[in-house]
């Protein structure tokens, strides 16, 4: 059972004085939903690259099953909002692609790739060169590759923002779907306060002034969706509806706050 804990973390960026987070703690287990949401600025890219290893924090440490996360490494799958894909490749080519470096066998990856096109729904695929593909599609060819090397955490930064409304809840019931597959926790973040609501079950919100978590919340919405509600019924629910309205307060709050500072600094 995979675990990653956020202890006590700070960053500050090398050409800034201020620091971007401030004293962050977070943990997620298996079976655990964990979307980050914030305004522009609250520092959500960053605690995530910190989790990705790509940034070093000023302070603190994360774990990931007891070990120190120092770079980056297979253990952690991330997933980007551009899906980042090898444009000249297949989608075969590209799921495999960290198969590949990491010296697994010709066939073994053929196997792999098959079995994590299936999970995506993208069997039938595996031949098709990344520019004949939806967005849509792209990003599942993104997600198989991050589940290819079977990390011990997903992290998606704004994996839907590109999407249409249409499309981006057919992918959040698709990453529902393999986060009950895969019993792998997931960190997400998004601007998208109703994608939040639907998925988390933690859902922390992240201020950029004061830096910090302003709160936290335990959600059951994905765990509805998993035992067999569909997506429209859920989110047409008034339960959904109060929380739904109860963040965007939350994240409006965010927005004045930061609007009030930058005209008080003008
Ligand atoms: N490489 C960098 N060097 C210096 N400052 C940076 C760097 N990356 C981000 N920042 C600054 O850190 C702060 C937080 O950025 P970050 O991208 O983590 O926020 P975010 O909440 O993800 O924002 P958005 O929702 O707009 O993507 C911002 O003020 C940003 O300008």
């Amino acid at each position: 059972m995979s675990t990653l804990v956020i202890d006590q973390i700070s960053a500050t960026y090398p050409n800034s004085t201020q620091p971007v987070l401030s004293d962050i703690s977070l943990s997620l287990s298996a079976g655990e939903l964990l979307v980050v949401l914030g305004a522009s600025g609250s520092g959500k890219t960053t605690l995530l690259n910190l989790i990705a290893g790509f940034i070093e924090s000023s302070k603190g440490k994360i774990l990931l099953n007891d070990r120190p996360v120092k770079g980056p490494g297979a253990d952690r799958g991330v997933v980007f909002q551009d899906d980042v894909l090898l444009p000249w490749q297949d989608v075969q080519s590209n799921v495999a692609f960290g198969l590949q470096l990491a010296g697994v066998p010709l066939q073994a990856r053929l196997a792999k790739v098959q079995e994590i096109l299936k999970r995506v729904s993208l069997e039938g695929f595996a031949k098709r060169k990344v520019w004949e593909l939806s967005g849509g599609q792209r990003q599942r060819v993104g997600l198989a590759r991050a589940l290819a090397s079977d990390p011990q955490v997903l992290l998606l930064d704004e994996p839907f923002g590109a999407l249409d409304a249409f499309i981006r809840e057919q992918m959040q019931c698709l990453l529902l779907d393999v986060w009950a597959d895969t019993h792998k926790p997931v960190f997400l973040i998004t601007h998208d306060i109703e994608e939040a609501v639907f998925l988390a079950t933690d859902l922390v919100i992240l201020a950029p002034s004061p830096r910090g978590i302003v709160e936290r919340i335990s959600l059951d919405f994905s765990k509805r969706f998993i035992a067999g509600e569909s997506a429209r019924s859920i989110k047409s629910d008034p339960q959904f509806i109060a929380v739904r309205e109860h963040v965007l307060q939350r994240v409006f709050e965010q927005h004045v706050h930061t609007l009030n500072n930058q005209s008080v600094s003008v």
